[in-house]
Formats: structure tokens, C-alpha cells, sequence
């Protein structure tokens, strides 16, 4: 487990878990020239940190969360994780990238409605072999590590809110023991109050697990109450790169001052008294506390 003092330790000059250089992505076509989805795309993640990684729709963040991930081939570029570089992106595969897991928006994709909710994340334990018994009893701790009680580990997930399903998906993708939870728009469906519960298991899962997480999300209100640092794309490219409370209070870049400006609760800063007030991040390179409502 690492402690508060150990995630200060590693930030921020320990040599990153993540780095990205030049990363080029194009999605094939029947007919004509591919989509160039991204283009030149370089940043790093650091261990134990929350990047996040904004842009309008269509601007390339899930295409690089899915290269991140292992799921999807770059056409160029490097990708260096926990020391091991990838540069022969043929051997991207389905099955993802070992030390990463991936969360969407929708959880129903990952979880095999089939199955009850602790083979789900029996499922992970048992590393693509049979799942048995044992694996069942520790889904039911995985289920308590996210908050979900773990009597509902019997219920299929149609059977749960989007929140708790969520909270399932959450416990699956510990169970595989990441370093780096990729995060694709993973509350952007949950209303207010559900979503701010999942936040705050992602700032606890960082503090008490030393995951680092890589956050998407179009939603920059969202974004600001959550990340260390924020990397903003646009039109497949990286326009901005800082500490979120420089980018939000100083955003240098025409395109990240009109993003900001389109969400009225942060035109006046983050201190605006009308809204919660967001975990001290950044600066400090400290977890932050649990401070969503
Ligand atoms: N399978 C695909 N085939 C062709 N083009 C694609 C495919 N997937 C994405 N694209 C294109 O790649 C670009 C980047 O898409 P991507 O989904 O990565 O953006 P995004 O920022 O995650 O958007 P959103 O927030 O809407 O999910 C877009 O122009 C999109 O139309």
C-alpha cells in the first residue's frame, strides 16, 4: 500500500510510468485516405498521479486512451510503460496492455452481463483460466474495496444502478492489479451525487493503491476536481500541458480559454463560493482528501 507520505515521495521528479512521444493514429478506410485521429501526441504520466486529458468531442482523447491501453495499433510515435517500450505497435492486441486497465463510460461493455457480478471480477482474479471458488470469495473483497456491499456479488449487473456497476467495473479492473487505470468519460452518465461518489473512489484507490490514472473527459468542471495535471487536445493534437490550477486559472492557449469559458461555474475561478471547492491539487503533488460532496 502506499501511504501519503510515499505518492508525496514519488511526485514529481520520479521517472514517469507512462511517456507518450509523437504518438500518430489513423483509422483505416474502405475508400480514400484514412482519419488521422492524432497526431504528434506526447505527454507522461507520472506514478501515482491523475492526468487528466480534455478536448471537445472528436479532438482524439479516447483513440489515445485506447493506444494507452493497448487496445488500438499507433502508426507511429513511442510508448514507454514502467520501462518497457513500445515502438512494434503490431503487437497491439485485444486483450490490452499488461499493467493498464481501461474503464468506459458505459461499464455493461466490459462486464459480462452473463455472469454474476463476482464471477465478473472473479473473472479478472482468475487471469483468463476457470474461475473458481476462491476467485469468488476474493471478488468479495474487491467488491468491499470499492464500496459495494458484497452481498451483490450474486445479481447480474443488469440488476444494479449505473453507479454500482460502475463501482463493479472499478473492482474488475483492480483486481488485475494495475499501475495506470485508464478512465474514458467514466462518470460523464452518472448524475451529480453518484458521480462525485466515484471521484472521490478514484482519488482513494490513488492514495491507498499508488495507481496512477489518466482521465478523459470533455467535461473540464469535472476535471478540475479530480487531476493533478491537465493535457488539452484539440483536433487530435496537444495544445496545452500544465498543473490544473495554472491551465485554469492562466490558460495560455486560445482553444483552452474558450473550453473555459463554455463552463459557466469555473468562469470565476475555482474559488467561486456557489460550488464545492476542489481538492488542492497540482502544486503540491499531495493526494488529495476526500472533499466531494
Ligand atoms: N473507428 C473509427 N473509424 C474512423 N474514424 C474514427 C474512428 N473512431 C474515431 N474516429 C475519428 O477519430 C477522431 C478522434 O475520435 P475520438 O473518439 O478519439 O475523439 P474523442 O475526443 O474521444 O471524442 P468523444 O469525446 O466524442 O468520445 C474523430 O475525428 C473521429 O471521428
Amino acid at each position: 500500500m502506499v501511504t501519503e507520505s510515499s505518492v508525496e515521495a514519488l511526485a514529481p521528479t520520479t521517472t514517469p510510468l507512462l511517456t507518450i512521444d509523437d504518438l500518430v493514429v489513423e483509422y483505416p478506410r474502405p475508400r480514400g485516405e484514412p482519419v488521422r485521429a492524432v497526431a504528434e501526441v506526447s505527454f507522461d504520466i507520472r506514478p501515482a498521479e491523475i492526468l487528466g486529458l480534455v478536448g471537445e468531442s472528436g479532438s482524439g482523447k479516447s483513440t489515445v486512451g485506447m493506444v494507452v491501453a493497448g487496445f488500438l495499433r499507433a502508426c507511429s510515435g513511442r510508448l514507454v510503460i514502467d520501462g518497457s517500450t513500445t515502438e512494434d505497435w503490431t503487437s497491439a492486441t485485444t486483450s490490452g496492455r499488461g499493467g493498464v486497465q481501461m474503464i468506459f463510460q458505459d461499464s455493461s461493455t466490459a462486464l459480462d452481463l452473463r455472469f454474476t457480478v463476482a464471477a465478473c471480477v472473479g473473472e479478472a482474479l482468475a487471469g483468463g483460466g476457470r474461475i473458481r471458488r476462491r476467485h469468488l470469495d476474493e471478488a468479495q473483497t474487491y467488491l468491499e474495496r470499492v464500496g459495494l456491499d458484497p452481498e451483490l456479488g450474486r445479481r447480474k449487473p443488469r440488476e444494479l444502478s449505473g453507479g454500482q456497476k460502475q463501482r463493479v467495473a472499478i473492482a474488475r479492473a483492480l483486481a488485475a492489479h494495475p499501475r495506470l487505470l485508464v478512465c474514458d468519460e467514466s462518470v460523464s452518465a452518472l448524475d451529480v451525487s453518484v458521480r462525485a461518489k466515484i471521484l472521490n473512489l478514484l482519488i482513494k484507490i490513488r492514495r491507498e493503491e499508488g495507481i496512477a490514472i489518466l482521465f478523459i473527459s470533455h467535461d473540464l468542471a469535472v476535471v478540475s476536481q479530480l487531476v493533478d495535471r491537465v493535457v488539452v487536445m484539440r483536433r487530435g493534437r496537444v495544445v496545452e500541458t500544465g498543473d490544473v490550477d495554472d491551465v485554469i486559472s492562466s490558460p495560455t492557449h486560445p482553444y483552452t480559454q474558450a473550453l473555459l469559458a463554455a463552463v459557466p461555474r469555473l468562469e470565476h475561478g475555482l474559488s467561486d463560493a456557489a460550488q464545492p471547492t476542489p481538492p488542492a491539487l497540482g502544486r503540491s503533488g499531495l493526494p488529495p482528501e476526500e472533499v466531494l460532496p
